[in-house]
């Protein structure tokens, strides 16, 4: 059966391509729907006109004369791209009898090949960030299966693209869950969670995130901070605390200032008591540098170089201070740290530990410090479990312990622990030979402080000095120096009487009434006035005390503890 010729035009309209033919004296013979479409000419129009006139830029005609095909050519119609392919068409016996062009309209297929070079130019991009970030990334498809991981992966995890893409997303885990394969399941993103990954089990913390386009789940991102940085930061930084609690016990006796003799006996005893193990009792009134021994004997001991400890016992709660020594398991009690806290006394271990104001340790405690003096080993509030502790023992306190000791206040076999090598600190006013050389000292202190350039003090100002009781010993002498240079110009560059601040003794209870009368003008209620008068009659007291918050409770009759407290709550500390 042979195809009519309604037939065989009802098969070109059904093809895609466009499809043009002309006979051999150049008129159109087949223009077919496509064609009509593309060239936006009608097909009845064109039909048996010379190709020449209707498509006037067309090389079908020149098929035609050369009898040559053309393959593969493109060019542009009406906004329209299209490749065509030109062949002659002859009969059986091989002549000429015309020629014929396909073409296709490859417009879509132009733009997508853009896109797609947009695309590559993006991704190429988008890979350049990722590898220049010094952050790990891995990214997996929403199947698990790795997609793409950069160059900090690598060197974070010793894992190559190779091992990587494609590869399920568990392949880098050392220790713990995928987080990928988390952010997959559940949808939402995983921040912070520590684990190890890679065969040398890198210890990481990973950041995981759902990748989603158009809302629709496309796999998972993740980054991973490497913590083996931050642990060494942190060691660092524990090296550099230490170094600072070396430093902290930074005077030596050559800081021990004075010619008297006291002094000089004192400083020998402290000297020889520093080639021993044995427990220290500094002895003397505040400000007299008790402190200062302490720090002396620690720096010219055989554990200079280990810590020193200082712990102030009179500024610990009773409550307390049974745990900030001998430190508490986790779970010890309500408002423990969780993991557990370590004492002074752990602290200390292999070091020195400085208890100052011993005194103010309460009976139940002293117990327990006799314990540990005695066994060499501390049990931890919470724990049943003694850890053995090597540290050196230094008290001091300017308490009467023999008084409290009768009093019942302090427990005797205590006292006869930290009682094996007394030293007595000589009070200020005891030694008064000693105050033009402390005087000096001081103020070499304050100039390098706060860069003056003071260079002498006038005689009258040290008949002065020498005049005065000194309650609050060398400290009261720093304090007093200190205002003086304070009073002086930047040029002057000798303390004289004037700049000298008033030395006489003032009575609190005076100037504290005169005070509370003048108050009652200003409108403060009772609450008000009160903490106005105590502030103030606790900033007299420390004034006249030197600064000595022992000599300032002595002042009051309060316990330094209670001291300590009315200051922190009168804002005082
Ligand atoms: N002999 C001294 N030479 C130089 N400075 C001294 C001397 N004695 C004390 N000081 C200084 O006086 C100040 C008070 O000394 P320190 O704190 O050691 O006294 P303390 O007896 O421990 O007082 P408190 O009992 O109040 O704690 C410190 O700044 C210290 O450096």
């Amino acid at each position: 059966m042979s195809i009519t010729s309604k037939g065989f035009s009802v098969i070109l309209d059904s093809i895609h391509e466009g499809i043009i033919a002309i006979n051999g004296d150049g008129l159109i013979t087949v223009f077919n729907r496509a064609a009509e479409r593309i060239m936006k000419l009608p097909t009845a129009k064109v039909m048996g006109q010379p190709i020449a006139q209707v498509i006037p830029n067309t090389r079908l005609h020149l098929v035609l004369k050369k009898g040559q095909p053309e393959l593969n050519s493109q060019q542009k119609i009406h906004n329209t791209t299209i490749v065509t392919n030109r062949a002659p068409i002859r009969d059986e016996v091989g002549d000429l009898i015309g020629a014929a062009a396909v073409f296709r309209d490859i417009s879509e297929i132009v733009i997508l090949a853009e896109e797609i070079t947009k695309l590559k130019e993006t991704q190429a991009l988008l890979k350049a960030i990722i590898n220049s970030t010094h952050d790990a990334i891995s990214v997996v498809d929403e199947n698990g299966l790795g997609l793409m991981i950069n160059p900090a992966y690598t060197r974070l995890t010793g894992l190559t693209e190779e091992a990587v893409l494609d590869k399920p997303a568990t392949v880098d885990i050392a220790e713990g869950e995928s987080m990928h394969l988390q952010v997959l399941r559940t949808g939402r993103p995983v921040t912070g969670v520590p684990m190890k990954v890679g065969p040398s089990k890198r210890e990481v913390i990973v950041n995981c995130a759902p990748l989603k386009v158009q809302n629709k789940s496309k796999g998972s991102v993740g980054v991973i901070h490497d913590v083996s940085e931050i642990h060494r930061l942190s060691e660092e930084l524990e090296h550099a605390k230490q170094l600072i609690r070396h430093l902290e016990a930074k005077y030596t006796f050559q800081d021990i200032t004075g010619k008297s003799t006291a002094v000089r006996q004192a400083v020998e005893l402290a000297k020889r008591a520093s080639a021993t193990p044995a427990t220290v009792l500094l002895r003397g009134e505040s400000g007299t540098g008790k402190e200062l021994f302490a720090h002396a004997i620690h720096h010219s001991s055989q554990r200079a170089r280990e810590k020193f400890v200082r712990v102030n016992c009179a500024a610990i709660p009773d409550s307390l201070m049974e745990s900030e020594l001998f430190g508490y398991v986790a779970g010890a009690f309500t408002g423990a740290l969780r993991g557990g806290k370590q004492g002074f006394f752990q602290e200390g271990h292999g070091g020195t530990l400085f208890l100052d104001e011993v005194a103010e340790i309460g009976l139940h405690v002293q117990a327990k410090l006799l314990r540990v003096l005695q066994e060499k080993e501390v049990l931890p509030v919470g724990s049943t479990t003694p850890t053995p502790i090597n540290v050196r023992i230094i008290t001091a306190t300017n308490a009467n312990l023999e008084e409290l000791i009768h009093a019942g206040k302090f427990r005797e076999d205590l006292y006869y622990r930290l009682n094996v090598i007394p030293i007595r600190i000589p009070a200020l006013r005891r030694r008064k030979e000693d105050i033009p050389y402390l005087s000096k000292r001081i103020i070499e202190k304050y100039n390098q402080e706060y860069g003056r350039n003071v260079a002498s003090i006038s005689r009258q100002v040290i008949s002065r000095l020498q005049e005065h009781h000194w309650p609050g010993n060398v400290r009261e002498l720093e304090n007093v120096l200190g205002r003086a240079i304070i009073n002086m110009k930047l040029s002057d560059t000798e303390i004289t009487l004037a700049h000298l601040p008033q030395l006489e003794h003032q009575s609190p209870n005076n100037r504290a009434q005169a005070s509370t009368v003048a108050g009652l003008d200003s409108g403060k209620d009772y609450n008000q006035l009160k903490y106005h008068w105590e502030k103030e009659l606790f900033q007299q007291v420390l004034q006249q005390s030197g600064g000595s918050k022992t000599q300032a409770a002595r002042l009051l009759n309060i316990s330094v503890r209670t001291l300590y407290n009315k200051l922190k709550n009168l804002d005082l500390d």
